[in-house]
């Protein structure tokens, strides 16, 4: 017997809320209406209760079980809820065949008995199968006992016939919504592993910053951006910093690789705590790091630059007994009209590079249109 099943098929004092399914009082009246079903069926449901159905529901039962066992996905039944829970289902449904049909709780206990058969993966066409061989023995049993009173026979039948119909609609509509949450279920997690592949593939593993193709794209998207301005306009500024570690196959040769990559991780954190909320990070290459700066002019990026330079800088690497003095040079670019963002990684990694023959540990700016002024270890450049 499988436990996870059972209670929702067993459990009579178990109120079943149809609104799950969908089905309101509005919803209810609706197809009842469609299948022709009123309030005068109520007494003739009570008719069919009293003259088919009592005391001799489980006889019924067993003799539609012995027809239903024929079928190849009956044994599903057994394997999934147990043919006992399967039957004692059956029998209370047909004791209060109709009760109170036109009731939220008639509709609700009919479309959990459907959803329990799906959690139990038993086909529809099983449960449909069910509500067909109770109308045959239904009717069976009533042409038998009302064979010579067709005027109180037929509206007999047409009542068992609808409210079959009712039974055959809930246990599909029962059906679909386990089926949509399933679905849905799938979908949630198709998104999530989507998000992390997405994630894994923008990500540098030793790093965690952005890779070389996710900052490209990055930088491409900002660059039309600013480009079109913000207000759609006027262009708005857009600066980019490349850094380079300095001496930096020397901390490889000296400690080693996997010590080289210690420090790859510690200065990407360090350029981390020295950027904005919304400046973007990325790996460019070995030890190479780019940041794009939106909304930034040329003054303000040296700025940060500098406070990035500093921040490497100050705070070397500390690794057991080791502390590993490590330095950056930085080459720092505005975006000029109409550019592209190779040109404007030249010129920041050109900047970089004369930062580099200037001695290294500093800020070198690209020369914008307007042109900058220099502080400290910034300095401006001739046009590159
Ligand atoms: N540990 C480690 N080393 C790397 C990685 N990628 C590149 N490198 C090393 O970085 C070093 C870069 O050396 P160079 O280009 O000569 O530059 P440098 O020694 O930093 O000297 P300057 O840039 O001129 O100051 C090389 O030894 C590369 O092998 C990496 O992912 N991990």
């Amino acid at each position: 017997m499988n436990e996870r099943h059972a209670p929702y098929l067993m459990d009579t004092k178990a109120t079943f809320d149809c609104a799950t399914f969908g089905f309101d009082n509005a919803r209810i009246q609706e197809a009842l209406s469609v299948l022709g079903l009123h309030a005068e069926h109520a007494k003739l449901a009570e008719r069919i209760r009293s003259e088919a159905t009592e005391g001799e529901a489980e006889a019924l039962v067993h003799s539609c079980c012995v027809a239903l066992a024929r079928e190849r996905s009956f044994a599903l039944i057994e394997r999934s809820m147990g043919i006992e829970c399967f039957t004692q289902t059956w029998t209370r449904h047909l004791r209060d065949y109709g009760q109170d049909f036109d009731t939220p709780k008639y509709f609700g206990e009919r479309l959990a008995i459907a959803a329990a058969f799906v959690r139990a993966k038993i086909p529809l066409g099983i449960l449909q199968l069910q509500h067909s061989l109770t109308q045959q023995a239904l009717i069976n049993n009533l042409s038998v006992k009302f064979a010579d009173d067709t005027a109180t026979l037929r509206p007999l039948i047409d009542c068992i016939l609808k409210l079959n119909s009712l039974d055959v609609y809930l246990s599909a509509e029962g059906y679909r919504l386990p089926q949509i949450d399933e679905l849905r279920k799938a979908l949630t997690r198709l998104r999530k592993e989507t998000s992390h592949w997405h994630q894994e593939a923008s990500t540098d593993q030793l790093t965690g910053l952005m890779r070389y193709n996710t900052l490209m794209e990055t930088l491409d998207h900002h660059i039309n951006m600013a480009h079109r301005g913000h207000d759609g306009r006027s262009g708005s500024p857009l600066c980019v910093a490349m850094i380079d570690l300095d001496f930096f196959k020397k901390i490889n040769d000296t400690h080693g690789h996997v010590v080289g990559d210690f420090v790859l991780k510690h200065v990407a954190g360090r350029i981390q705590a020295a950027v904005r909320d919304f400046d973007m990070v990325g790996r460019f290459g070995g030890e190479e790091f780019v940041i794009i700066m939106t909304s930034t002019h040329l003054e303000l990026a040296k700025v940060i630059a500098e406070r990035i330079r500093k921040g490497v800088m100050e705070t070397p690497l500390h690794l057991k007994e080791l502390s590993i003095p490590v330095t950056i040079s930085v080459g720092v670019a505005m975006l000029r009209p109409g550019e592209r963002k190779e040109t404007l990684i030249e010129r920041a990694d050109k900047a970089m590079y004369k930062a580099k023959e200037a001695g290294r540990n500093r800020v070198m700016l690209a020369k914008d249109t307007g042109g900058t002024g220099d502080t400290g270890d910034s300095e401006t450049l001739p046009e590159l």
